[in-house]
């Protein structure tokens, strides 16, 4: 098991990594999910003892890494696939690798197997793509037959079919009862790999809970409703009933309603009531991937200038309120969250108080929720951006207004200053060999 008790890390004033406390169990594959820049490679290294945490502790089987009796043995790890040496062929590499963990050269061609890179065993690393790159990496993580494995985006790169691969690989290395710890972007390919997930936002706990727990949390219901386009008055008519119904109703792009609150047949019934006639009438179901956007986009750090979703990151004027569905034409870039879940906490930001990003230590997870409640657009209205026009349904818009994007990006505090390991750290785990050196507490740590 991974165990991180108060995991923090900084890079000068840049806080890497905040405050974050998570297990990592056997016999499961871990999901760790979070933007650019969130902290996951950090986290990643951290575990593997090539970099030292500012505070808080990360253990592997009770163990800080460099403590573990023969690492090479136990973990390994791919952070890094382009870190070979390109002029040894994937053979001679994952020789070498082997070699220094004392682990005998017939493995080589197991791994090498298992890989499917047995017919280039022979051929230097530097012609190979970036998917074979990735299966040499993966080679080298599995080279000491390891219970603990860490994978950093080990589908970077990969074709569909080395995804599916990766993914089998994955939960069958689980099913064997080892503990995978795998980081990724794509919350659609982590619904289908893990079993668990860890998400992280601008290095602080956003989630961590079962797949079949995030996925009954966010992927909420909801109906779409559409009225004859040449007659907008029913639309507005349809809007207010389902409204007073109890409904949350909100205009899709292609000026169909997005009701949630109301089962199918009682928007039926209410259509009927109001007497006003429907074109459509359908059941759907927000995407994980739209309920993971959604979670992190308050974190994301990293957009593009041009990106449609910048309107995400900005801030409501004061006093604004939702603008008014118009007819016919619906109010792109209005977005309906899913209904907070019965019970259900699906995932907090940090409270806007203490702590690098606002939010004050240790109440991450325990925060409210600000996307959980649905129409509350006098607290949360959202900012008059852009508009996509691109975009099939008028899902991806929200203004949060999460704490944390108001929130100082860096602590003022100066890193901590770390003791040097008491001994050298023992040889990275073979398949570690191809990430970043150790640490070195006498460097500094930017430099590096
Ligand atoms: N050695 C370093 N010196 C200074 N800042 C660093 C260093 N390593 C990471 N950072 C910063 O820490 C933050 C977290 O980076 P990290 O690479 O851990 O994120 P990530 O979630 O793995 O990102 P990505 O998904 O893009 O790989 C980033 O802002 C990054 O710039």
């Amino acid at each position: 098991m991974i165990e991180a008790v108060g995991l923090t890390k900084r890079y000068g004033d840049k806080t890497a990594v905040y405050n974050l406390s998570f297990q990592v169990r056997p016999g499961a594959v871990t999901g760790f999910l979070g933007p650019n820049g969130s902290g996951k490679s950090t986290t990643m290294r951290m575990i593997l003892g090539l970099d030292n945490p500012t505070s808080g502790s990360v253990t592997i089987g009770g163990y800080p890494y460099r403590k573990l009796p023969n690492a090479p043995r136990q973990v390994g790890a791919l952070l890094d696939a382009k870190a070979v040496h390109g002029g040894r062929s994937a053979r001679n590499h994952l020789l070498s690798l082997a070699q220094l963990s004392g682990i005998p050269a017939r493995r080589v061609d197991e791994v090498l197997g298992v890989v499917g890179l047995q017919d280039v065993a022979k051929k230097r690393s530097k012609g190979f793509s970036l998917g074979m790159g990735q299966r040499l990496g993966i080679a080298a993580a599995l080279l000491g037959d390891p219970q603990v494995l860490l994978f950093d985006e080990p589908v970077n790169g990969l074709d569909p079919e080395g995804i599916l691969w990766v993914r089998n690989l994955m939960r069958a290395l689980a099913a064997e009862g080892r503990t995978v710890f795998v980081s990724s972007h794509l919350m659609s390919e982590m619904a289908l790999t893990a079993d668990h997930l860890i998400v992280i936002g601008r290095g602080q706990l956003l989630a961590d809970m079962s797949v079949k727990d995030f996925i009954s949390a966010n992927s909420a219901d909801f109906a779409r409703v559409r009225t004859p386009d040449t007659e907008p008055q029913l639309r507005e008519k349809l809007a207010s009933a389902l409204t007073e119904a109890g409904g949350h109703v909100l205009p899709e792009q292609d000026g169909a309603l997005r009701v949630t609150g109301l089962p199918l047949p009682r928007i039926s019934d209410l259509a009927h009531e109001a007497d006003v006639r429907l074109w459509e009438l359908s059941p759907h179901q927000a995407s994980l991937e739209e309920a993971y956007m959604r979670m992190t986009q308050g974190a994301v750090d990293y957009r593009s200038t041009v990106d449609q979703k910048a309107g995400l990151q900005q801030q409501p004027q004061p006093g604004a309120q939702p603008p008014a569905p118009v007819p016919g034409q619906g109010q792109p870039g209005w977005y309906a969250p899913p209904p907070p879940q019965q019970g259900g906490q699906p995932f907090a930001m940090p409270a806007p108080s203490a702590g690098p990003y606002g939010g004050a230590p240790g109440t991450g997870p325990q925060t409210a929720n600000p996307y959980a409640q649905p129409g509350a657009p006098a607290q949360q209205p959202p900012a008059a951006a852009p508009a996509p026009q691109d975009q099939p349904q008028a899902l991806t818009k929200q203004a949060p207004a999460t704490p944390a994007q108001d929130a100082p990006q860096a602590p003022a505090a100066a890193p901590a200053p770390q003791p040097a390991p008491a001994a050298a750290p023992p040889a990275p785990a073979a398949g570690t060999a191809a990430a970043p050196a150790p640490a070195d507490s006498t460097q500094p740590e930017d430099a590096r």
